[in-house]
């Protein structure tokens, strides 16, 4: 059986997420307000809506790469994450890298939604890591 994504709207004009297509990994979001981004700058934009996920898993929210190849539009923090516990309404950071101003109009798709599973692990202190072949080699050390 399919995980249910309870959503809450607290805003009447709110939207619920949405996939463009069947099978789409991603759940559109919805801006629940209008606001202009000048170049270079950033706002936290409301979706009017709070959920409540499936247990064992985070949102992680996305930018749309129609907006960052049209208008240099994306999320600040992306990832961003969504915690299984939290219930305050979902917000997206957005950021204009573009050089003009970009408006956010209500009810625009303005990031997505994917809900991943999470692994809980405890936490172990030790002097003694199990080796590898990499070891500490990182950073382009494998070449270009
Ligand atoms: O793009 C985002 C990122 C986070 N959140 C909400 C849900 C998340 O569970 C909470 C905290 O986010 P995060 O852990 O990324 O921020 P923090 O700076 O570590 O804050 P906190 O101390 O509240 O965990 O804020 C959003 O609505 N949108
Ligand atoms: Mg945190």
């Amino acid at each position: 059986m399919q995980p249910t994504l309870h959503v809450k709207r607290i805003h009447e004009d709110a939207i619920l997420p949405e996939r463009a297509h069947e099978g789409d990994a991603g759940l559109d979001l919805y801006a629940i307000e209008r606001k202009e981004l000048k170049p270079g700058e950033s706002a936290l934009i409301g979706t009017g809506i709070q959920i409540a996920l499936p247990e064992g898993t985070e949102a992680q929210v996305r930018p749309r790469s129609g907006l960052a190849l049209k208008h240099s539009v994306t999320v600040l923090n992306s990832p961003g994450t969504i915690d299984e516990g939290y219930r305050g309404e979902v917000k997206i950071i957005l950021i204009n890298h573009g050089k003009e101003p970009f408006i956010v109009e209500k009810e625009m798709r303005i990031a997505q939604m994917v809900i991943a599973p999470i692994l809980f692990v405890n936490v172990s202190e030790t002097n003694d890591l199990s080796e590898t072949i990499r070891a500490e080699k990182g950073f382009g050390s494998s070449g270009k």
